[in-house]
């Protein structure tokens, strides 16, 4: 008779190398909180590959009642890699590798309020990003994540082997640039600055093999990706709208709450994210390092 494995089975994580850390899966497909950490620490070994093992499996980790200074949160991503200064966001005065994501009682514009991977218009993008949070709403001003693994595995094999030839162009000068419809029409501006350097479009596959883990993850996203390569952006809005849709499943996604001193440390290749915007008349400040990735294949 066929042994039936429960999910948890294989979900569940290995004993983290640290007795006194604990990694609590939240979501079935993505998220996870470590617990036992205090992130103002220097961070040893274990502690790190805790969190790296943890972040290639879960997509995304959360930590709740950190205390950081700029200082202090710059040196946790370091302990991660070369931070990847993100050239729109403003950034928090006297540290240009923290940008600040902020939205003010009498702003409209949240940033980051359509699913996206950041920085997926670059040639090398982001391998991870790390939002402090510094002020949230008494209620609302959740995240979203939504896991690029579960949507890629339901597609059907037909599908993936399509997919797999393909790739796609990425782009932020829609998003960024001086052409951008929401910056010109919204109250975004001081918040995204410099759209002179929205120049650049990257190509990268349709579906990438993730670096660390060696999952294949979708890899499009509805904020950045303007078409498939060699594809016109009308020939491509079917495919791509049908991989959006299906990837938005509620199912592939986990909604984190914030509380002033949350974190949520996310891997950019195996997630996609949404900052709701929900919350109007109260102010939201969070502080977001980005970790530099490399090339995706
Ligand atoms: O504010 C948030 O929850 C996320 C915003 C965002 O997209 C980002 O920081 O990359
Ligand atoms: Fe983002």
């Amino acid at each position: 008779m066929t042994q039936i494995h429960s999910f948890a089975d294989a979900w569940l994580p290995p004993a983290p190398p640290r007795a006194d850390l604990s990694v609590t899966p939240l979501g079935v497909h993505v998220g996870a909180e470590i617990a036992g950490l205090d992130l103002a620490v220097p961070l040893d070994d274990a502690a790190r590959d805790t969190i790296a093992a943890a972040l290639a499996r879960y997509g995304v980790v959360f930590f709740r009642g950190q205390n950081l200074t700029p200082e202090q949160h710059i040196s946790l991503a370091e302990r991660f890699g070369r931070i990847d200064v993100n050239r729109f966001f403003k950034a928090v005065d006297g540290y240009p590798e923290i940008a600040e994501v902020r939205k003010e009682a009498h702003q409209a514009a949240n940033i980051g309020g359509q699913w996206h991977t950041d920085h997926s218009y670059d040639a090398e993008p982001a391998k991870g990003s790390i939002l402090y949070a510094r002020a949230v709403p008494r209620v609302g001003g959740d995240t979203l994540f939504a896991s690029m693994y579960a949507a890629y595995d339901a597609l059907s094999d037909g599908l993936k082997a399509t997919l797999s030839s393909l790739r796609a162009v990425h782009s932020s000068r829609h998003v960024f640039g001086a052409a951008s419809r929401s910056l010109a029409t919204s109250d975004l501006k001081g918040r995204i600055l410099n759209p002179e350097a929205a120049t650049q479009d990257a190509v990268h596959p349709v579906v990438i093999t993730h670096p660390d883990s060696g999952r294949k993850a979708l890899y499009v996203n509805p904020n950045f990706t303007l078409r498939i390569e060699g594809w016109t952006e009308t020939e491509s809005a079917p495919l791509l709208g049908y991989l959006y849709e299906h990837a938005r499943r509620p199912e592939f996604a986990y909604r984190f709450q914030w509380r002033v001193g949350s974190i949520a440390f996310w891997d950019n290749r195996a997630t996609w994210h949404l900052a709701l915007n929900d919350y109007h008349g109260e102010r939201r400040l969070m502080h977001r390092i980005t970790i530099a990735g490399e090339a995706l294949h």
